[in-house]
């Protein structure tokens, strides 16, 4: 990796919480006696990340993904371990920091409620000190992609969702940040402006250079945006590396899916149990297996299956990244 920009090294973050007793007596006691209880929502996290990388970081539900991201912008203290963006450690040195970075989080805006948009943007044109032709560069430029002259007149109160997240990402890029955070930038939104989001992104990486980090549960993101995914779950990195390493990694990089009538799981399962390729009922007489295609012959494998079952179509095709993550995330669970 050339350039180092981001280091996290034994990154912890823990959460005290009231523990909540049952009954009236235990609201009683949770007034007077508290008790809490911690949570560990950041374990042990170690990663590097290079100038100009653009790096997805997945994890199921609770997983730490948010808990890292508000570290990393600096909203947070981590509880232990190191944490070093830039020359820069995002919550001692906030103040200067946040003028060095661009955050956006897909389910709350940073534009203030009641302005209009563009009213939003000179303020922060004045906070950041952006030069009056470089803010009218960088206007145009988002215009361009994000289509936001439509939208600038109006208050933020007043945007739809998708508007909202168009509006907060030229808000958090109006500085040129070398470094952008996103936290689920695409939640809610739908087809057409999440690929208008998906191609900003990609564009200000690969234009300018921008290190991305952005954290979602749509991997139709990380498929249009990343070039590398980090894993966590459970408040650790289960995975490193980029989307193929993610397959080899796992050594399920193939999946065969065939239509059969329902009820075909058993027969299909005793058929390829020699091969160790467990099959999924995906409903509606969907089945799918994932395997690996250096280690089980892909022909056996559906000479197999074609004789265990009247199928009606078969698909071979290699795993989608969600196959992988869905994968990953159930080793995780049985580890
Ligand atoms: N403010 C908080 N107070 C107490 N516990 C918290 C707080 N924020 C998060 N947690 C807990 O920390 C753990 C990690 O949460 P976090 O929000 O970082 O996960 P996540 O991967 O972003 O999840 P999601 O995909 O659901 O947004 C979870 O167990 C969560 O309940």
């Amino acid at each position: 990796m050339s350039d180092p920009i981001i280091h996290a090294r034994h990154l912890k973050r823990t959460y005290r919480v009231p523990v909540r007793r049952p009954g009236l007596t235990g609201a009683f006691r949770d007034l007077l006696t508290p008790e809490y209880r911690t949570v560990q929502a950041v374990q042990d996290v170690t990663f590097e990340i290079g100038r100009g990388e653009s790096v997805a970081y997945l994890g199921p539900n609770g997983a730490g993904k948010s808990t890292t991201v508000k570290m990393l912008a600096g909203i947070l203290k981590p509880s232990g371990g190191e944490l070093r963006v830039m020359d820069f450690h995002p919550h001692q040195d906030r103040q200067q920091y946040v003028r060095n970075i661009g955050v956006v989080f897909g389910q709350r805006t940073t534009l203030w409620f009641d302005l209009a948009v563009i009213e939003s943007l000179r303020l922060l044109q004045r906070v950041y000190g952006v030069p009056e032709a470089v803010f009218q560069e960088r206007l145009e430029l988002f215009d361009e992609v994000l289509d936001l002259s439509g939208l600038l007149a109006t208050p933020a109160r007043k945007l739809s969702l998708g508007q909202r997240v168009r509006a907060d990402l030229a808000a958090a890029l109006l500085h040129a940040p070398p470094v952008v955070f996103l936290d689920e930038p695409t939640i809610g939104l739908d087809a057409s402006v999440k690929a208008r989001i998906r191609a900003f992104l990609r564009q200000i990486n690969r234009d300018l250079g921008t290190t991305l980090l952005l954290t979602t549960h749509d991997l139709g993101d990380v498929e249009a945006i990343s070039d590398r995914v980090m894993v966590i779950d459970a408040g650790q990195l289960i995975f490193d590396g980029t989307t193929r390493a993610m397959r080899e990694d796992l050594g399920r990089g193939d999946r065969v899916t065939v239509v059969a009538p329902p009820g075909s799981l058993a027969a299909l399962n005793a058929a390829t149990s020699e091969l160790a390729v467990p099959w999924t009922d995906e409903g509606k007489g969907r089945y799918s297996a994932l395997y690996d295609g250096r280690r089980v012959r892909t022909p056996d494998l559906v000479a197999r299956t074609l004789a265990a079952v009247p199928a009606e179509d078969l698909e071979l095709r290699e795993a989608s990244i969600e196959d992988v993550v869905r994968e990953l995330y159930e080793r995780g669970r049985h580890a």
